[in-house]
């Protein structure tokens, strides 16, 4: 019987795949696309994310992935508010100006916001908005994993849905 290997071993152990093998792979997940806002001491900041899932629904919990290398880190690090804007069918272009290399005065200027209980900003014509409150930060790799309580929920009906999959945009309409 072969034996299990000793830890020193497997943390010596090359990665499985490489960083494009893993990239290709991922773009076949097809995820929903979510501008992620924040405000408070760090200051307002917002990004594209498509890592974004739910955890539990008690407490309702759902967590985001940011790279520690993103511009919008610090303003995350420092603030515990935090809005998941999820975007409808219409909202590509907003991905775009919040997922690449833009100021934050040109990004919230690309559409409406209000301001959340918790004070984040809340995205007028997103899909559905999940305000929170970030309850714990786990580091892997070049990544935070941002754990977030909802505190508030607002949704918006009979709205198509945007997905991310083989590296684009495609709308979804419920029939
Ligand atoms: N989790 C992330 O950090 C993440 C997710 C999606 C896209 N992006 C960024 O958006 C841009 C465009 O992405 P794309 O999907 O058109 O092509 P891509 O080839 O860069 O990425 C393909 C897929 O790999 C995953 N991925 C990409 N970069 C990653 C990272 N740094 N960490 C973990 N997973 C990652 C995502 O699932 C992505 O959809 C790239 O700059 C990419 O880094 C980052
Ligand atoms: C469709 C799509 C999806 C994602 C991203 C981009 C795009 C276009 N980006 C990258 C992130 O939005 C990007 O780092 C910043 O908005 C632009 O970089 P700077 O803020 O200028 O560093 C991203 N980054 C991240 O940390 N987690 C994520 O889940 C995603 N997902």
């Amino acid at each position: 019987m072969k034996s299990q290997p000793q830890l020193r071993e497997v943390l010596t152990m090359p990665p499985l795949v490489d960083k494009q093998s893993f990239r290709n792979a991922m773009s076949t997940l097809a995820a929903a696309v979510n501008v992620v806002t924040t405000d408070g001491p760090g200051g307002r900041a917002g990004f594209t994310a498509t890592a974004v899932c739910s955890v539990c629904d008690e407490p309702p919990t759902l967590l985001v992935c940011l790279n520690r290398g993103a511009s919008v880190y610090d303003a995350f690090r420092q603030n515990d508010s935090i809005c998941v804007n999820t975007l409808a069918d219409h909202q590509s272009d907003l991905s775009n100006l919040f997922g690449s290399k833009t100021t934050m005065e040109q990004r919230f200027a690309g559409a409406t916001w209000s301001t959340a209980v918790t004070g984040a900003p809340v995205l007028e014509e997103a899909l559905v908005s999940f305000d929170c409150t970030v309850s714990k930060r786990v580091s892997v790799g070049t990544h935070d994993i941002l754990f977030c309580e909802v505190a508030n929920v607002r949704h918006q009906d009979d709205i198509g849905g945007l997905v991310y999959f083989d590296r684009g945009y495609h709308r979804l309409k419920s029939e």
